[in-house]
């Protein structure tokens, strides 16, 4: 596969630590790609890194990912929970400039539908921003059914979706930082842009 221009860039990063030493199998990417590639009709490219919880290696990654390989979004997932270990939030604001706090918000909120300790993660998000290039950065919890509960939002039992998750604002703040257009598969997630006609 190639790179092509104009592709968006996305960085994917799984952080655990017992996923890093091999102690289980890293499900973290692999559900984060599965949903992508069911939900992203336009082209874009994957940025792939395992670590484990070290505040420090967080840092590196994300900014590498920003600015290197020039993700315009970057999705982490584990290492949001309140253990000590858990750094991934701690790391992903120091590496922001600004907080877009409704997309974490709206992620426990989602997530309660699903597991009464939703409450427990403290996940964030940011914009990191540079001169010519900006990254929106989203933690995801570590548990890999969360990835689908929260980009994707809760269904009732005929599959009707009843809460929309966060990608549904994702393309919109994309564009609106100055990055590429993402296309999405309507019956997976529906981007929502606002209507042209102020009325
Ligand atoms: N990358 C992953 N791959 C597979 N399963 C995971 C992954 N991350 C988390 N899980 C599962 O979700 C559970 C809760 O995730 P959590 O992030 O709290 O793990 P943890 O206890 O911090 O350990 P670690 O950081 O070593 O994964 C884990 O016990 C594990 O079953
Ligand atoms: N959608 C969803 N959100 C969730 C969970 C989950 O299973 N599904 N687990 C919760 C739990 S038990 C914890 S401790 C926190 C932090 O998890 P993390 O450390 O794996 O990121 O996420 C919470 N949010």
């Amino acid at each position: 596969m190639k790179k092509n221009a104009g592709d968006i860039s996305i960085g994917l990063v799984s952080v655990s630590d017992r996923a890093y030493e091999g102690s289980y199998p890293d499900l973290g990417i692999p559900a984060l790609k599965d949903w992508l590639a069911s939900a992203i009709t336009s082209p874009y490219w994957l940025e792939t890194r395992l670590i484990p919880d070290d505040k420090e290696q967080i840092e590196k990654t994300l900014h590498e990912l920003v600015d290197e390989d020039r993700c315009s979004l970057i999705l982490t997932t584990g290492g949001t929970g309140p253990a000590r270990r858990d750094q991934t939030p701690d790391a992903t604001l120091a590496v922001g400039t600004r907080e877009m706090p409704g997309f974490a918000e709206r992620m426990r909120q989602i997530s309660l539908h699903f597991v009464p300790t939703a409450i427990l993660s403290r996940q964030v998000a940011v914009i990191c921003e540079r001169p010519d290039h900006a990254a929106l950065i989203l933690n995801l919890p570590g548990r890999p059914a969360a990835i689908r509960q929260t980009l994707e939002g809760v269904r009732d039992e005929n599959g009707t979706l009843t809460e929309p998750g966060i990608f549904t604002a994702i393309p919109y703040c994309i564009e609106l930082i100055g990055g590429p257009a993402i296309e999405t598969n309507e019956t997976v997630c529906k981007a929502w842009r606002p209507a042209k006609d102020p009325s």
